[in-house]
């Protein structure tokens, strides 16, 4: 288990974690969310012993990483998949790990094979596209077998094959006990990896709880309704039934009606006894994104001048309505759903459950793919920081060339 408490760090007058106390339980995958410069790679080197505190302790199974017993066989991380000498093959680059830590050269070629490297064992890695180099540092990460993993932004630059892989590879970790925290921004990718989420802002905890949790907490369940098109009489009559039931309605842009606050058997009932036909009663949930946008809006960093979403947070008009998101139709003028109905407090889950998945195919690999385009141009994914360090190499002219023997 990794466990916080009190962490903070400060560099200079900037707060980049602030009093951060959480703990990452085993056997489950942790998504680690939030804005850009919010905190998480601080949080992850001071996690990991490459960053001292300014106040707090972290500590992974009870111990400050520098002090964790033979810590390279308990913790792996990817940091910065970059962080590789890329005149070395991606086998030696291993190799050299491996060495000083005691790890046995055979598992090398097992860690290599986990990720699908083995076909370019012996290329020098400064010829590697940039999801062949997620791979070569998730490789690194696993080489201890570590009970503990770290993983930042761990699909960055894969294709979806990749990322596909990754997922599975991290719910397989998790299933075999393991403590898996992955930092992300994909959050739909998140929302089918991590079963529990912590989110920060500004340095700060925002939330620290499950992914259906968070969802149903950020975002308001709602039904959708829709009578005949041709029979507007039907829509009124069926409004009138459902608001003296308790609901709340909203008409939304294509006709249908947005009803909060009773369940969609309520719904039902309510419209068959008021003798109303319906052409559409669906229920919906924001999706993680969503909930994701509207908690941490209020702490975002770096936001675009000619952004739309910034105006999100200019107050209405007296007496004005937000306008209303439509489903599959964007929200416009919106960057997250409306507020939860209780008044923004979070709420119990809704009537209508969350979306789910669960793929199975543990340690499913495949080969590597053709150079890919980076996903964030100038950020740099990470490597085995668990391991010592190695430094970047300079780039290369020609990667064809024999490997370096350094
Ligand atoms: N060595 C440093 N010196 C000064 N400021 C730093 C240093 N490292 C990080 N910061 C600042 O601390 C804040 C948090 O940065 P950090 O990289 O941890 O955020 P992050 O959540 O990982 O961001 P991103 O999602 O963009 O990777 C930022 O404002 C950053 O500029």
């Amino acid at each position: 288990m990794i466990e916080a408490v009190g962490l903070t760090k400060r560099y200079g007058d900037k707060t980049a974690v602030d009093d951060l106390s959480f703990q990452v339980r085993p056997g489950a995958v942790t998504g680690f969310l939030g804005p850009n410069g919010s905190g998480k790679s601080t949080t992850m080197r001071m996690i990991l012993g490459l960053d001292n505190p300014t106040a707090g302790t972290v500590t992974i199974g009870g111990y400050p990483y520098r002090r964790l017993p033979n810590a390279p066989r308990q913790v792996g991380a990817l940091l910065d998949a970059k962080a590789v000498h890329g005149g070395r093959s991606a086998r030696n680059h291993l190799l050299c790990l491996a060495q000083l830590s005691g790890i046995p050269a055979r598992r090398v070629d097992e860690v290599l094979g986990v990720v699908g490297l083995q076909g370019v064992a012996k290329k020098r890695s400064k010829g590697f596209s940039l999801g062949m180099g997620q791979r070569l540092g998730i490789a690194a990460a696993l080489l201890g077998d570590p009970r503990v993993l770290l993983f930042d932004e761990p699909v960055n630059g894969l294709d979806p094959e990749g990322i596909l892989w990754v997922r599975n590879l991290m719910k397989s970790l998790a299933a075999e006990g393991r403590t898996v925290f992955v930092s992300s921004h994909l959050m739909s990718e998140m929302a089918l990896t991590a079963d529990h989420l912590i989110v920060i802002g500004r340095g700060r905890l925002l939330a620290d709880m499950g992914v259906k949790e968070f969802i149903a907490a950020n975002s308001a369940d709602f039904a959708r309704v829709r009578t005949p098109d041709t029979e507007p009489q039907q829509r009124e009559k069926l409004t009138s039934a459902l608001t003296e039931a308790g609901g709340h309605v909203l008409p939304e842009q294509d006709g249908a009606l947005r009803v909060t606050g009773l369940a969609l058997s309520h719904i039902s009932d309510l419209a068959h006894e008021a003798d109303v036909r319906l052409w559409e009663l669906s229920p919906h949930q924001a999706s993680l994104e969503e909930a994701y946008m509207r908690m941490t809006q209020a702490a975002v960093d770096y936001r675009s001048t000619t952004d739309q979403k910034a105006g999100l947070m200019q107050p209405l008009p007296p007496g004005a309505l937000p306008p209303v998101p439509v489903p599959g139709q964007g929200q416009p003028g919106w960057y997250a759903p409306p507020p939860p109905q209780d008044g923004g407090r979070p709420s119990a889950p809704g009537p209508y459950g969350a979306p789910g998945a669960d793929v199975p195919n543990p340690y499913a690999q495949d080969t590597p793919r053709a150079p890919q385009a980076p996903t964030r141009p100038g950020t740099a994914p990470q490597g085995p920081a668990a391991a010592p360090s190695v430094p970047q190499a300079a780039p290369a002219a020609d990667s064809a060339k024999p490997e370096d023997p350094r």
